[in-house]
């Protein structure tokens, strides 16, 4: 992620007005989903919630529940606040005081996004504070997120839920979103050590071999297909060519996970820069199967202490914000 703080930021003008009160639910998101490394991201159904109010005194007052209580910061430097305070600032507004609640469901450095869901609530609620006709739409929302997050594939889900398919084009981020079978069912096996991702994308190479990449394409073009119509194809589907091998040493229990599961006709990838492994079964049967595989995996390597198996659903709503009257 790429935030720089509001300091570096030059004065604003305007005030935004005081007593604004905004709660934002924004999802997790698993990227890459094999061949779509910085392309592809779905929305999965565990969800960070940001509830902020403004006040016409400086300072800045931070309560966080749930993960990063306690190790996050709570001052200026929080990844939220200087988001709110870059979105509004950027606009030409200057924003006095802020008290945030941080209700953190998703867990950090394990490749759910956690960087981005935090982005994404800061940028949506810096856009809620300002005066309308003064709001970036969509597009700009998704541009602004993604720049700060270096990436689009988990903001793009992320702020319109389902499926995004992303690209750079003409020096701004785009995206659409594409269908999703309703029998897909994403189960996560999420250790607990972290992984950031800055480490893990200083694992990849320069360059990769012309082969792979034409490799890569026809997996990638096969897995949307796959997502959107026939979801039985989501194992050769899956196949990629330009990140997990090179990133595996740094997460040899998971790669070893995605291997048993693949051995075992279950489409599983290393979600976005790892270490959690992201099964994406083919309706209700597969999907116990898959969690099944996964503990009996982890009992055999005498490790299930330190993982955390959650069956989820695909999150089609995106990011929500609400505006509460004071
Ligand atoms: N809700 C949050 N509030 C404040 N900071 C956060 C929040 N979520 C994540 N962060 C910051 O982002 C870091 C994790 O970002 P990182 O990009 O390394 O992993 P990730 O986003 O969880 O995984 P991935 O990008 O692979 O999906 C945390 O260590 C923390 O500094
Ligand atoms: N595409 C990104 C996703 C993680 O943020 C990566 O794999 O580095």
């Amino acid at each position: 992620m790429h935030v720089s703080n509001s300091a570096e930021l030059s004065r604003a003008a305007a005030a935004v007005a005081p007593g604004q009160d905004v709660t934002v639910r924004v999802p997790a998101t698993s990227a890459n989903l094999g061949p779509g490394f910085d392309s592809l991201g779905l929305a999965v159904g565990l969800y960070d919630t940001v509830r902020v109010r403004t006040s016409g005194e400086p300072g800045t007052l931070v309560r966080i529940t749930g993960e990063g209580a306690g190790t996050l910061p709570t001052d200026e430097t929080h990844l939220v606040v200087r988001t709110i305070r870059l979105t509004v600032e950027s606009a030409g507004y200057a924003l006095q005081g802020l008290e945030l609640d941080a209700e953190n469901i998703i867990p950090h450095g394990r490749g759910l996004g956690s960087s981005a869901s935090a982005i994404v609530s800061g940028v949506l609620a810096g856009n809620a504070l300002l005066p309308a006709g003064h709001r970036l739409d969509a597009a700009a929302l998704l541009d602004l997120c993604s720049r700060l997050e270096g990436h689009p594939d988990n903001v793009a889900p992320a702020l319109a839920g389902g499926l995004a398919i992303s690209w750079e084009e003409e020096g701004a981020f785009r995206s659409v979103t594409a269908p999703v079978h309703p029998d897909i069912i994403p189960v996560a096996a999420v250790p607990s050590n972290e992984l950031s991702t800055e480490s893990a994308r200083g694992l990849l190479p320069d360059t990769v071999p012309h082969a792979d990449a034409a490799a890569n394409s026809g997996r990638s073009a096969l897995l949307i297909h796959a997502l959107a119509a026939q979801p039985a194809m989501l194992l050769p589907g899956t196949v990629d060519f330009l990140h997990q091998d090179y990133r595996a040493a740094a997460m040899e229990p998971s790669a070893a996970l995605v291997r048993h599961l693949r051995e075992n006709g279950v489409a599983a990838v290393i979600s976005g820069a790892g270490p959690t492994v992201m099964a994406l079964a083919a309706g209700q049967v597969q999907a116990q199967e898959a969690q099944s595989l996964i503990n009996g995996h982890l009992e055999a390597a005498g490790t299930t202490q330190s993982w955390r198996v959650l069956r989820l659903s695909v999150d089609r709503d995106g990011a929500r914000v609400e505006e509460h009257l004071r």
